[in-house]
């Protein structure tokens, strides 16, 4: 289908939201969605509707016009008519509704807030456009009371947007101009937050009745729609969007390691994930001495991360780890890389561990791999995951891969060990893959939005 503005179907116009529009209102935006334009405003009252007097509870409130020029057509105002039409009465309570959905209003106290919204120039999606931009000024006007200490919290619980989408000519089509509005079968408008929660879903088929898996198609289009607008919204107001949504961390990740083997496994074993991987090399930070003085495998990981999570300011991971052997009670452990001496080298290491080994009758030689990674975010929030893999400590030295004691490791399940092993294998099955997938697992509840 041919869009103007050569548009993909599941592409929005341009938006431009313009703060501080207007001088007197306590938040003001024009919002341009394409060739519709809104100027949304938030105003403070000291006062709620009798309903509300004297349970400190507060109320928003939303008024939606058209001014005469904004259609083709010239549209006799409401106020030489002498009533509100039905269409722009609906659309206020829903402007209304939508705001109030992400804002706390017990803690807003007894006031409202008035948002209005008065379209000066109609290409469709008015209303969806009200709200996003209304959202925005009402954040405005509510900040400004946070700010002065008139309210001890920010009750701004979440970021809210609102798109359209419909189908025409057969096809599921994101957020309508006019004339794709007047000429869709079915017309729908998606109210989200920046959680990805709907607030309200409003869909007919008017032209012709739709099927469960258009329903669907429609209702993506609308995620990936208001995901984008609250991106918007968020460039917008920056500082109301880090206090509410928390800040925002960046799509680029520094693994914090000195080793290139690691640097290698975790870049292959996260090479799916959708984020910017860099080394320390890429930050010019390779060389850096870290001083690995904690007690367990998460201390030393948090340790490598925190140092580079300050130098950069990025979201940095780091993995400490080593093997833990039964029959000497737990060593090398968290001694790995120097159990032969500070600067000692992988074989130092393995020629001293097979000589710790070597009276050690083969049932007896079980070990295992740990690996600890360490994430530290740009705010100093921080999190580990720990993975293990069983093993067996071999009496002689196998295989030509890997690196540090994979040669002398015969891994649980495979009569190999991690040298003799393919890598693709080895970074499935291994300690740093079985941690690194839960570090994926926390990351996205804790990180990814
Ligand atoms: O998959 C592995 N296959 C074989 N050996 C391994 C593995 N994973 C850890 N290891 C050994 C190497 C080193 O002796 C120690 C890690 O020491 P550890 O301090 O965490 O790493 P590191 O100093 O080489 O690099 P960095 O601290 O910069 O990340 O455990
Ligand atoms: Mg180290």
């Amino acid at each position: 289908m041919e869009r103007s503005l050569n548009r993909a179907n599941d592409e929005i116009r341009p938006v431009k939201i313009t703060t501080g529009y207007t001088k007197y209102a306590d938040g003001s935006v024009l919002i341009e969605m394409g060739e519709t334009k809104v100027i949304c405003t938030a105003t403070i009252e000291e006062k709620v509707p009798p309903f509300l007097r004297n349970t400190g509870t507060g109320w928003i409130n939303a008024e939606y016009s058209m001014i005469p020029s904004a259609t083709q057509q010239r549209k006799v105002r409401d106020s030489v008519k002498g009533k509100i039409d039905g269409r722009s009465q609906e659309i206020q309570r829903l402007i209304g509704r939508a705001i109030r959905s992400v804002v706390d209003l017990d803690k807003l106290g007894e006031r409202t807030i008035w948002v209005d919204c008065d379209v000066i120039q109609a290409d469709g999606g008015t209303r969806t456009a009200s709200i996003t931009g209304g959202f925005v000024a009402a954040a405005q006007a509510i900040y400004k009371l946070y700010e002065n200490r008139e309210i001890k919290h920010l009750p701004i619980r979440n970021f809210v947007s609102a798109i359209s989408a419909g189908i025409v000519d057969g096809t599921p089509i994101l957020d309508l101009c006019y004339e794709e509005d007047s000429s869709a079968q079915v017309d729908m408008n998606f109210v989200m937050t920046d959680r990805g929660e709907f607030v309200e879903v409003q869909g007919t088929g008017e032209e012709s009745p739709f099927t469960k898996s258009e329903l669907v198609k429609l209702l993506e289009l609308g995620e990936k729609g208001n995901k984008e607008l609250i991106k918007i919204q968020r460039a917008a107001i920056p500082e109301i969007g880090d206090a509410v949504m928390g800040m925002d961390y960046g799509k680029d990740i520094i693994i914090a390691t000195g080793n290139k083997h690691k640097l290698q496994e975790i870049g292959d074993i996260l090479k799916d994930f959708d984020y910017n991987i860099y080394s320390l090399k890429d930050v010019n930070l390779d060389g850096i001495e870290i001083i690995e003085d904690g007690k367990t495998f998460e201390h030393n990981a948090l340790i490598k991360a925190r140092t580079i999570a300050k130098l950069t300011g990025k979201i940095c991971i780091a993995d400490d780890s080593g093997l833990v052997v039964d029959a000497i009670g737990g060593k090398p452990g968290i001694y790995s890389a120097r159990y032969a001496g500070e600067n000692a080298t992988d074989e130092e290491n393995r020629i001293k561990l097979f000589d710790a080994m070597k009276d050690i009758p083969m049932e007896e030689r079980t070990a295992r791999f740990v690996s600890a990674i360490g994430v530290v975010l740009p705010d100093g929030k921080e999190f580990t995951a720990r993975g293990t893999v069983e093993g067996k400590i071999a009496f002689e030295e196998k295989g030509e891969n890997g690196f540090g004691y994979d040669n002398m490791f015969i891994v649980d399940g495979y009569d190999m060990t991690f040298g003799e092993i393919d890598p693709e294998i080895k970074n499935r099955i291994s300690h740093r893959a079985n941690a690194l997938k839960k570090m994926r697992e926390e990351f996205i509840k804790r990180v990814v939005r």
